[in-house]
């Protein structure tokens, strides 16, 4: 299994944001969080990507327990969370390229941007970038690298309908090369992806 979760719970105060949660969720799959704001999806990922502890349970993803600071584990685990950021300084094209480089996956960075319709955008500073083209930048970002593992948060933030189905064959691409996604979500073409959906709340 690519992601265990046994008997997994939060709680939030005097309230349980989710208890005994239990998935099991193979290689190739992909798992949508669905739920009312606040209910709990973004404190869910933060568990799988080992930025909060929980209540209660385990959690194992790509075969260990999720720690932010272990490499190994930050190898093979991408994401696109709330607080995702850039390089403002930098274009398109070298941000690609610097992350292209330190994981020497040998890829060029052009045709992932042309893929991303930031092509014609790939040498302006970020900071130029509409909302969402950052975004688009910060889902090439998770995706270009080297990964097993996909967590993402409300990818579908800011895009126009054309990169909601740029969006949406990235994942069905991602799944069908083997590897494993977890996307909190609320438009409903991505829950129609999933292999499993689980709402909170
Ligand atoms: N320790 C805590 N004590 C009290 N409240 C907490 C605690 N931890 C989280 N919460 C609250 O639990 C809720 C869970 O938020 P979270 O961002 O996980 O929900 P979400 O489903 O991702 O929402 P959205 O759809 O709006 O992004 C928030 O209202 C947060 O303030």
């Amino acid at each position: 299994m690519a992601i265990m979760v046994d008997g997994l719970g939060m709680r939030a105060g005097e309230h349980w944001l989710f208890r005994d949660l239990t998935l099991d969720l193979p290689a190739g799959t992909c798992l949508t969080l669905a739920g009312a704001n606040g209910a709990g999806k973004s404190t869910l990922l933060h568990c799988l990507y080992g930025l909060r502890q929980p209540t209660d349970g385990t959690v194992t993803v790509d075969g260990r327990a999720p720690d932010e600071r272990d490499p190994g584990f930050r190898r093979n685990v991408s994401v696109l969370l709330d607080d995702s950021d850039f390089f403002a300084e930098l274009s398109p094209r070298q941000h690609l390229q610097l992350l292209l480089d330190s994981f020497r996956t040998g890829d060029e960075p052009d045709p992932w941007l042309d893929r991303a319709g930031l092509g014609e955008r790939a040498d302006v500073h970020a900071y130029h970038l509409s909302a969402g083209q950052r975004r688009r930048l910060l889902l090439l970002g998770a995706v270009a690298r080297p990964h097993h593992v996909l967590l993402l948060d409300e990818p579908e933030r800011a895009l126009d309908t054309q990169g909601k189905e740029w969006l949406a064959d990235l994942v069905q691409a991602e799944c069908s090369q083997g590897r494993t996604v977890v996307m909190a979500t609320h438009h409903p073409p991505l829950v129609d992806l999933a292999d499993q959906v689980v709402t909170l709340g």
